[in-house]
């Protein structure tokens, strides 16, 4: 009987628990369905993602936002452009004060951080910004930092976990390391899925 008890309740507990992730992500969808400039079909978002301006920001088709993503400016009318079938993963920031540009199919994993303005040596000097551009079927590993120097990240490139991006990635290259560095290139992904 006890034993039952037990059983019924860490049941209960768990449909509670997905009940309120699936609502929760309902909520969460349509709150930034109502607030951003333009979110395309299909693009879902869990609850905790936060944008400091959804004005200024425009997702795609079917992009995935994990929780604990946060997107800052430090300047306003900042743009952010998303492309279709991006994935952001959990806790990943991106400060879009240059404005930021991420093509189709690009997924940041857990943790990574972007940035497009920069103080020089001074932190309390007006921001400079540096626009950036992901391009499409970039992946970024999980805790990578691209820094303001680096302005495009090529099509198909791959970023290691844990890098610091210092400069320009060219097209399916893929880089790791502090600083970054190519340690192999990739083939273009149509050929790499044939
Ligand atoms: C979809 C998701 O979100 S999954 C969860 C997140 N997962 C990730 O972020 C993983 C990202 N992947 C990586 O970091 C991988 O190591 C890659 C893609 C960069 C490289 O993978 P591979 O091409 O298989 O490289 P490989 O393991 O052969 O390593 C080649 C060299 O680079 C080094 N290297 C590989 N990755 C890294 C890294 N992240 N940082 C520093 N050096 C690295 C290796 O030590 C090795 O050096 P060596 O030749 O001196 O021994």
């Amino acid at each position: 009987m006890r034993r039952n008890l037990i059983a019924v309740t860490y049941w209960a507990c768990r449909a509670i628990a997905a009940l309120y992730r699936r609502v929760g992500m309902a909520a969460a969808t349509l709150m930034h369905r109502a607030t951003l400039k333009g979110v395309g079909k299909g693009s879902r978002f869990q609850l905790g993602v936060r944008f400091a301006d959804p004005n200024v920001v425009t997702v795609g088709r079917d992009c995935y936002f994990w929780r604990g993503c946060d997107v800052s400016s430090e300047r306003r009318n900042a743009q952010l452009n998303i492309g279709d079938q991006v994935q952001i993963n959990r806790d990943v920031h991106l400060d879009i004060t240059g404005g930021l540009r991420i093509g189709d199919g690009v997924t940041l994993s857990e943790d990574a951080v972007v940035y497009t303005h920069d103080h020089g040596l001074d932190p309390h000097s007006t921001a400079m910004a540096l626009p950036k551009t992901i391009e499409a079927d970039v992946w970024i590993g999980m805790r990578a930092v691209i820094l303001p120097q680096c302005q495009n990240i090529g099509r198909g490139a791959v970023i290691g976990a844990g890098s610091i991006v210092t400069r320009d990635v060219p097209a399916c290259a893929v880089v790791a390391g502090n600083p970054a560095r190519p340690i192999r290139q990739r083939l273009p992904v149509a050929q790499e899925v044939a």
